[in-house]
């Protein structure tokens, strides 16, 4: 099935005569366009207004899907098109909101002045009831300085905010964690780090996300050492622990030994270097990678990794390929071996689709829809929260990918990230781990 991401909704008029949707249903499959819903919004005397939903390979298809409509003649109208995710996204996605039922003046004078000032001096004498009494014990912030929002590039921290919104409705879907957008207006690592440091205390935990390499490191880094709340980049570490999830799920269908495959990642960028130093500290012997940028290759050697000169290379000689460059199409099927692992992970768009991958001869594929850090995040996040935890470590992450791979059925490379266990077993195991070193 070709993918079908361009989703509008095209609201037709048509007179109120029996036939005319179907006239309509035909004009949009005769080409290529795929109907989703169908909401009757409108019945009159003489016409009637349909949404209908239709999903497209491409805007060209669209477009040829309005022709079609417009061409019927006869009093068949094509009104309006619209973008349902950008409708979606009107007002933004999310909203803080108060747990308290606030009616009575007994209400407000205990939510709120008098009563909250003895709350303050509680925590005054003991900050550490702040974890009590306050939400920062359940709240992350989600920074980020807009340098490297999904593959789209250095597009700003504002353009990145729908990516960060995001984070925060799957945090509170997911773990029930309330996430904070922190949008960050330098690309400055020591700006960065003290910004981040100084709004610290309202905060139980930091997730740095769509930060670039290579300041990602430094600032994580420095982050770490310097603050004593659990500080994780999700691109480099949340996408580790999935990608090593979907590879020892691939690994166990396919009967092969984890530690004895080849593995070469291209693109050794924020998640690229993540995932080599996750297999490399997991006890795969080879790692292989490639990049455009030099210093990114010499860093991967740094970690006990192989750079290598090329793609066709890499692509000749690893069993178990995974890419995170942000470039789509980069891997053209001919350079698929056969029974070759293929997560193409770059979202929007993956560096070859995995039905092309599965076409071209490789065991498995998948691409960032699924491979996807949501699977990783909001759990590890619940796990280090509940224990009170003041670090993630890397055993914590190794606990969370055999989770995941834990709730994954067979013949899949990861679990469906809708499945409420998977965050459960995540965090029930992070938290485990992290109880244990307190
Ligand atoms: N599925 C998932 O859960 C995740 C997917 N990603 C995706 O991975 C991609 C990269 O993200 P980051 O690592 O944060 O960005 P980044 O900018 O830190 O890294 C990208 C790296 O790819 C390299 N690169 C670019 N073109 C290349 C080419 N033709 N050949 C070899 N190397 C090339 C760059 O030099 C850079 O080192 C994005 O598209 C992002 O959406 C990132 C995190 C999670
Ligand atoms: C999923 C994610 O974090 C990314 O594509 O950047
Ligand atoms: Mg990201």
């Amino acid at each position: 099935m070709p993918e079908r991401n361009v989703i509008r909704s095209i609201m037709v008029e048509t007179p109120s005569k029996p036939g005319n949707l179907g006239r309509v249903a035909t004009a949009i499959g005769s080409v290529g366009g795929d109907i989703g819903d169908i909401v009757t919004v409108q019945i009159g005397p003489f016409t009637t207004m349909r949404d209908i939903t239709v999903h497209c390979e491409n805007e060209e298809q669209l477009h040829a899907v309005i022709d079609a409509i417009q061409c019927l003649g006869g009093g068949i109208r094509v009104r309006t098109v619209s973008d349902d995710v950008l409708r979606a996204h009107e007002g933004g996605k999310i909203h803080m909101k108060s747990k308290m039922d606030i009616r009575s003046l007994a209400d407000l004078r205990r939510v709120y002045t008098p009563g909250v000032a003895n709350v303050c001096r509680v925590i005054q004498e003991e900050p550490e009831k702040a974890r009590i009494y306050t939400s920062i014990g359940n709240t992350v912030a989600i920074v980020t300085d807009g340098t490297a929002i999904l593959g789209l590039g250095d597009i700003g921290p504002v353009a990145g905010m729908p990516v960060m919104e995001g984070k925060a409705a799957l945090f509170d879907r997911f773990a029930g964690i309330s996430g904070v957008p922190i949008l960050l207006n330098t690309k400055d690592p020591d700006e960065i780090v003290r910004t981040v440091k100084t709004i610290s205390p309202g905060f139980g935990g930091i997730l740095l996300e769509d930060i670039g390499s290579p300041h990602c490191f430094e600032v994580e880094n420095r982050l770490k050492e310097e603050l004593d709340i659990p500080v994780m980049h999700d691109d480099q570490h949340g996408t580790a622990v999935v990608t090593l999830a979907a590879v020892i799920s691939a690994c166990r269908c396919a009967g092969v030994d984890l530690k004895e495959a080849v593995v070469g990642q291209v693109g050794l960028g924020a998640a690229g270097l993540a995932i080599c130093r996750m297999f490399l500290a997991y006890g795969v012997q080879r790692v292989h990678g490639v990049d455009l940028n030099e210093d990114a290759k010499k860093r991967l050697a740094a970690y006990g990794g192989e750079p290598l000169d090329s793609l066709e290379e890499l692509m000749q000689t690893c069993d178990i390929v995974i890419s995170t460059t942000g470039v789509p199409g980069l891997i053209k099927p001919e350079m698929i071996q056969k029974g070759q692992v293929i997560l193409a992970l770059s979202n929007p768009k993956p560096e070859i689709e995995p039905e092309d991958a599965l076409k071209a001869g490789a065991g498995f594929a998948a691409d960032g829809r699924s491979v996807n850090n949501v699977l990783g995040f909001p759990g590890i996040f619940r796990g280090v929260l509940n224990a009170g935890a003041k670090r993630i470590t890397h055993e914590m992450l190794v606990v969370a990918a055999e989770a995941i791979a834990s709730c994954t059925r067979d013949g899949e490379l990861v679990p469906h990230p809708l499945n409420p266990k998977v965050h459960r077993e995540v965090a029930r195991a992070v938290e485990e781990v992290a109880g244990r070193g307190l």
